[in-house]
């Protein structure tokens, strides 16, 4: 059995964060674990509430795991304020964790903050650096980066600059542009555009958490960075063509629509 871990937060709604990230791990046949840096009150709607854990219990949960359940790959989601970053890296590090995927999530699609706009200096410092792979959307890139992007140039240069805050890889995701679903892949000597059609649904919610912790998963099996982003593309483009109608706002990506269970 292959092992993954989500450093993430809980949406109670159950399609973004840690939920997300542990049934995209179960749908890959990988046993996922989980180090929760946040509690968030959240459904389809929005967020009605955020309530960050102690970065002392933070650093616990990553002991607990790192002593007993070594992950083969691990995908980092919200992680919230500064402390909790620092202690994050600092957890990491301790025990030279490797195979980091890094969502560098910013605000929910409802529009609540999910990182004090202060603390994108420390995830730039601390986490960028430490990651095989950062997966940022437009609005993250730009944040990052300084510059509103605003097409697949701009992509390609914002790919460029995170590379140098110290980042492996970076993908570049085009999820909302318009036209194609586009995403830029940079590896610091060559970029690539990987592409699927655009789906035309409402139900996003947890795009960018089920495709960063679905890179991760792949990683985990075994796969290569470049084939595990082609598969994860192909498992979010199939979840989200599958996404459920629940809720009344936002609805949820389908991370089980490639496993098949039949009524008896
Ligand atoms: N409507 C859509 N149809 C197909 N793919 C999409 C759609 N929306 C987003 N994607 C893809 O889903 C992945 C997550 O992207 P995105 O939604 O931009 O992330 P985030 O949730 O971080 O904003 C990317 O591969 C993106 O291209
Ligand atoms: C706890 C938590 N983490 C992340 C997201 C981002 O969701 P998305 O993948 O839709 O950008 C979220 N809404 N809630």
């Amino acid at each position: 059995m292959k092992l993954a871990l989500t450093i993430a937060g809980s949406d109670s709604g159950g399609g973004a964060g840690i939920q997300a990230d542990l049934k995209t791990f179960s749908a890959h046949g990988v046993y996922g674990m989980s180090v929760i840096t946040s509690i968030t009150a959240q459904n389809t709607i929005g967020v009605l509430g955020i309530e960050d854990i102690s970065p002392d219990m933070v650093y616990l949960q990553m002991k607990a795991i790192f002593e007993d359940l070594y992950p083969n790959a691990v995908k980092i989601g919200m992680v919230s304020n500064e402390d909790i970053i620092k202690m994050v890296a600092k957890g990491l590090k301790d025990y030279n964790v490797k195979n980091i995927v890094l969502d560098p999530v910013m605000i929910s699609k409802s529009g609540s903050y999910l990182l004090k706009p202060e603390a994108v200096e420390a995830l730039k410092k601390e986490l960028i650096p430490l990651s095989l792979v950062v997966t940022p959307n437009l609005m993250e890139a730009g944040e990052l980066i300084g510059k509103e992007i605003k097409n697949v140039s701009d992509m390609k240069e914002a790919a460029k600059k995170i590379l140098d805050f110290g980042a492996k890889t970076v993908v570049v995701k085009g999820g909302h542009l318009t036209g194609d679903a586009l995403d830029v892949f940079y590896d610091g000597k060559e970029f690539y555009e990987i592409t699927t059609e655009r789906i035309d649904t409402k139900n996003t919610h947890g795009t960018g958490c089920t495709f960063s912790s679905a890179i991760a998963a792949n990683i985990a099996l075994g796969y290569d960075l470049v084939e595990s982003i082609k598969r994860a593309k192909a498992y979010i483009t199939g979840a989200i063509k599958h996404s459920l109608a629940i809720g009344h706002g936002v609805g949820p990506t389908n991370h089980f629509w490639n496993i098949e269970i039949r009524k008896v």
